[in-house]
């Protein structure tokens, strides 16, 4: 690794160090490496210089070979702007500690540190990034990213603040939620602030419950190591689904900005209630056991679903059902606002399509059967989730990323149901269907989970 130091653009410019730890795993060489390809093509990068950190004893060479591999199976992803990113790249294999990062110690100039590790190592390397001072913002600019899951609980999430804020100050932590990155979900914020409108329909007059639902035919993707530690709950639960409960429950912010937007966020999951353990489901899906590097008693959940209640006044007394699982029927992620019945028991609602399709779809009700109006919401997405959060974080846009109260809060919701699992098991089902039958035992009488088969 050469010097860090006094870098200059050809233009002039300062360059910015970006600095990902982990640069060997899966999240750098599916999702960042690509996303930072799409954005050098598209012109939206500062001139960067990328420092790579990972545990495989690669060379740079090595670990570009890697990169490009990968990239070369991305449909219509511009190689040419990968030609000129890579020059830019130079790898280290090290430990996260500050012996390993040592070569960051004389970094100057403006720097985001991506932390693209196993959550285990989340704490040593903001230790090891502290000790270095390289929080410091002498000659420009310091932010740390933090992927998720962020902590494994309330407490070691709280210590993890803790740790953070030793160093770093709120507005350069950011903690990664790429759900708040992409353009489905910034749709629902942009739905809601700009038709006031329909803030009428959007409360406990209009709306008997709501459903948030996030379904992948995936399975492990070779993550087992990770996911052994994760499982549903905190892979998929804690931090994407309670966020999207959060843009629905909030009320709209005063104006669409970072800190009226996260304080909003931040006050809807404050509002929701502790869950309860009788009101969650955990499942399995059947051959999990039998995947590579899955414990052969393992208790690890692929589904989770939960019934929610929320103080909120615009609220109250509405059911939140959330739920998410690997290797279901189909690949379907949407929130669903089911309005109340005709007096002969029909039902109309409103569902928000975030994954595959974008978009909306209104069901009213008339003489004959129920009639659905489908809108596309906003043109293409011109960026991807992860390029919404490499961009937010280059130009320090707190709005796609939680606050401290907001993970703490999502934890604060989940934390009995940690406990409670400590005992049982989950619910095997089969491959391919809707999940465990166990789901439907939380539903309200005359609820019903919308089909994943459509
Ligand atoms: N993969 C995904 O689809 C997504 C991942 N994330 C999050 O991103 C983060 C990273 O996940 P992912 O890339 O999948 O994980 P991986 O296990 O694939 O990669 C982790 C990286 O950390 C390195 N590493 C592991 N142990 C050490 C060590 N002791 N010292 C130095 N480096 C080490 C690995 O090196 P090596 O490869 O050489 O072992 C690798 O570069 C996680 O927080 C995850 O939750 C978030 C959304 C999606
Ligand atoms: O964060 C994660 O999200 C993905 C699902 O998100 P998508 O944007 O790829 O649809 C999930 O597969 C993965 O397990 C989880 O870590």
């Amino acid at each position: 690794m050469g010097r860090a130091s006094g870098d200059h653009a050809a233009s002039g410019g300062p360059v910015t160090h970006l600095v990902v730890l982990g640069i060997s795993g899966d999240l750098a060489r599916r999702l960042l490496v690509p996303a930072l390809v799409r954005l050098q093509g598209q012109g939206q990068l500062p001139p960067l210089r990328i420092w790579g950190f990972g545990a495989e004893s690669w060379d740079t060479g090595e670990l570009l070979a890697h990169l490009e591999a990968a990239l070369r199976e991305k449909p219509g992803l511009d190689l040419s702007a990968w030609q000129r990113l890579k020059g830019s790249i130079r790898y280290r294999n090290a430990e996260i500690s500050p012996e390993g990062l040592s070569p960051l110690r004389h970094l100057e100039g403006p720097a985001l540190f991506y932390l693209a590790l196993p959550p285990s190592l989340f704490p040593k390397a903001v230790l090891a990034l502290g000790e270095l001072n390289l929080a410091q913002e002498n000659t420009g600019w310091r932010r740390i990213a933090v992927e998720k899951p962020f902590g494994y609980d309330l407490a070691s999430a709280q210590a993890l603040n803790r740790l953070l804020q030793r160093y770093f100050r709120e507005d350069q932590i950011l903690r990664v939620d790429h759900f708040l990155g992409k353009t489905s979900v910034t749709n629902l914020l942009e739905l809601r602030y700009r038709n006031p409108s329909l803030e009428a329909l959007w409360e406990r007059k209009g709306v008997a419950w709501v459903e948030i639902t996030y379904a992948e035919t995936l399975g492990l993707e070779g993550r087992a190591r990770y996911y052994e530690q994760a499982g549903a709950l905190r892979d998929m639960l804690q931090n994407h689904l309670l966020q999207l409960l959060a843009l629905v429950v909030m009320e709209p912010p005063s104006r669409l900005e970072a800190a009226s937007i996260r304080a909003q966020r931040a006050e809807a999951l404050r509002s929701v209630q502790t869950a309860e353990p009788r009101l969650v489901v955990r499942g399995q899906y059947q051959g999990y056991l039998e995947e590579p590097r899955v414990a052969p008693d393992s208790p690890r959940e692929t589904f989770v679903a939960v019934r929610l209640a929320t103080h909120a006044p615009r609220w109250l007394g509405v059911p939140f059902y959330l739920r998410s699982g690997k290797r279901l029927a189909a690949r379907s992620g949407f929130i669903f606002l089911a309005f109340h019945p005709s007096p002969e028991g029909q039902r109309g609602g409103l569902l928000l399509r975030l994954s595959p399709e974008v978009g909306l779809d209104l069901t009213l009700l008339g003489r004959g059967k129920p009639e659905t109006l489908s809108f596309r919401l906003g043109p293409e997405p011109e960026f991807d989730a992860y390029e919404e959060v490499l961009l937010a974080a280059l130009s320090g846009d707190l709005t796609p990323f939680p606050s401290q109260e907001e993970v703490e809060e999502a934890w604060r919701v989940l934390d009995p149901v940690l406990k409670a699992w400590e005992e049982g098991e989950p619910e095997v089902y089969p491959q391919g269907s809707e999940g465990p039958g166990g789901q439907m035992g939380i539903l309200k009488p005359g609820h019903a989970w919308v089909s994943l088969r459509g």
